[in-house]
């Protein structure tokens, strides 16, 4: 018999308002905003400055909760969580990627990759093999001991990965992962998280500026002051 779960979309926005409070005025960035994501999917989102892309980035890693309207991800309705109860489900379904890869400079490339287990009740063996295995996944199992300002820039963004993943989340969420790197490790880092979405069926979310990057996703969203615009993209 078929499971009615799985036929539901992986993420769901449905009727979502989003604003900001700006010195006394209400500033609307979302009006009754629906999308939907299956799971396995890998989805680009372009659109100019300030037309609501991290918002969204932000509201589907739980970091930022809309205003009114439904928000489900997996079998999780975050428009019902309070803070807590969203910090706890981040650290278990999401993995984050960041532009500028959010390393720590003291720490080394396996210190930083460890960081989201520091709260998890590991014993220190299974820690090193998780984090061993993440490096290897990424490539970089040879830099483990490195600091981040030992490493290339498509290398520390490996490391931001591998960091992302280390939690096995479903969900990546990526903001302009290739938006520091030159076109060789851009075209390295789109390559792995094909990867990690076709191999290990990650649902992939990515911000970018970049055309090329789209290449990459099954579907190319356009954000234009808070509205998805429909048009086609030019592979
Ligand atoms: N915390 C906040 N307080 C007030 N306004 C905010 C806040 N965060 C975002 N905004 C406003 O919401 C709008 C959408 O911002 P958002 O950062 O989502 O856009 P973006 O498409 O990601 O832009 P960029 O490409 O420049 O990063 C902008 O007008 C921004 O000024």
């Amino acid at each position: 018999m078929s499971d009615p779960i799985r036929l539901q979309s992986f993420i769901t926005l449905s009727e979502i308002d989003k604003s900001y409070r700006m010195g006394g005025q209400t500033v609307p960035i979302f009006q009754d905003l629906s999308l939907t994501i299956e799971q396995g999917e890998f989805v680009a989102v372009m659109g100019p400055s300030g037309s609501g892309k991290s918002t969204i980035l932000n509201m589907l890693g739980g970091i930022d909760r809309p205003d009114r309207g439904k928000l489900t991800i997996g079998n999780s309705q975050l428009h019902r969580m309070g803070e807590g109860a969203l910090t706890a489900w981040r650290a278990q379904h999401v993995g984050i990627v960041f532009q500028f890869y959010n390393l720590l400079p003291m720490l080394t490339a396996a210190q930083n990759v460890e960081i989201p287990l520091l709260l998890k009740p590991l014993n220190a063996r299974s820690r090193r093999e998780r984090i061993r295995t993440v490096l290897d996944l990424v490539g970089i199992g040879d830099r483990a001991h490195h600091l981040p300002s030992q490493l290339s820039g498509g290398q520390q963004q490996r490391v931001g990965i591998a960091r992302a993943l280390i939690s096995d989340p479903q969900l990546l969420l990526c903001d302009e992962p290739t938006g520091d790197l030159d076109r060789k490790s851009a075209t390295e880092i789109m390559e792995m998280l094909q990867f990690l979405n076709k191999e290990l069926g990650k649902t992939i979310v990515m911000v970018t500026h970049d055309p090329e990057s789209t290449r990459y996703a099954d579907r190319t969203l356009f954000l234009n002051k808070g509205v998805f615009e429909s048009r086609e993209v030019a592979a």
